[in-house]
């Protein structure tokens, strides 16, 4: 039988299902809007088709996990949402309501790297990417912020000399900051973590959920939220054109 979470089947074409607005939003954006609409995306690389004739939709209070092999296009396809890479066709559409700064506040693009500055310390770096973005950046609501990942205990230590896991936690810790109900795009986010790391942030996930925020999110290990189901975008390489 086939998993009704599942929105999309890998093909030449691909289309997703129709959306059904879920979630108990509590935001002033009209509750049956998605925040995200992809119409007919594809994307060439190195010469090769990645995707083409992509259609997809994120709604308020929705998770979509973005799956597939590596090189499959899961990047190029965020960072194609995120407005950091052009489609070769096809279009994305942000429930901005013609507003230019809302996009800037109601997305968050955290990509593989963890754009920490390794000469601040993690108290620091988180602050100074708080203010980049606009974000709540005083010292209590970064400390805060630091403590939902479990790193205020490292705040003064400078980024270089932290692991990759608590790097990505640092970097991760900026989610907690976040108050709208905006989508968030998420490339590999449980990279690295622990149970305890990723334990945290599908905590984050779900509050972000029941605000009525969207995330698309890009995972080798399966999502595992603790309410919601997460539905499903698989991008396969062997059926592509
Ligand atoms: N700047 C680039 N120039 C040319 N080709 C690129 C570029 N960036 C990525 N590609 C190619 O596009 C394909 C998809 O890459 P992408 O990073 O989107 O895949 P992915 O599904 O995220 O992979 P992974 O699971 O390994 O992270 C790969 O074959 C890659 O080599």
């Amino acid at each position: 039988m086939s998993d009704p979470n599942r929105v999309l089947a890998p093909a030449r074409s691909l289309r997703a299902t129709p959306f059904t607005p879920s979630g108990s939003a509590t935001t002033s954006e009209p509750p049956g809007e998605p925040l995200l609409k992809a119409a007919d995306l594809a994307c060439r690389r190195g010469g090769e088709w990645l995707f083409k004739a992509l259609c997809f939709e994120v709604g308020r209070g929705q998770a979509l996990w973005l799956r597939g092999p590596n090189g499959s296009g899961k990047t190029s396809l965020l960072r194609i949402v995120a407005g950091l890479l052009q489609p070769d066709a096809g279009h994305v559409i942000a429930a901005t309501h013609g507003d230019p700064q809302a996009l800037r506040r109601q997305q968050v693009y955290i990509g593989h790297a963890n754009a920490l500055k390794d000469d601040l310390t993690a108290f620091e770096a988180l602050g100074f990417l708080a203010r980049l973005h606009g974000r709540e950046s005083s010292p209590a609501a970064v400390m805060s912020a630091l403590r939902r990942l479990a790193m205020d205990h490292r705040c003064h230590a400078m980024v270089r000399t932290l692991s990759q896991g608590q790097r990505r936690r640092v970097a991760l810790a900026r989610l907690a900051l976040e108050r709208v109900a905006g989508l968030w795009l998420l490339d590999e986010p449980f990279d690295a973590l622990d149970a305890a790391g990723v334990q945290a942030v599908e905590g984050l996930l779900e509050e972000h959920l029941a605000r009525g925020g969207g995330v698309l999110l890009t995972s080798h290990v399966p999502p595992t939220l603790p309410v919601r189901p997460v539905r499903q975008l698989v991008l396969d390489t062997e059926r592509r054109a």
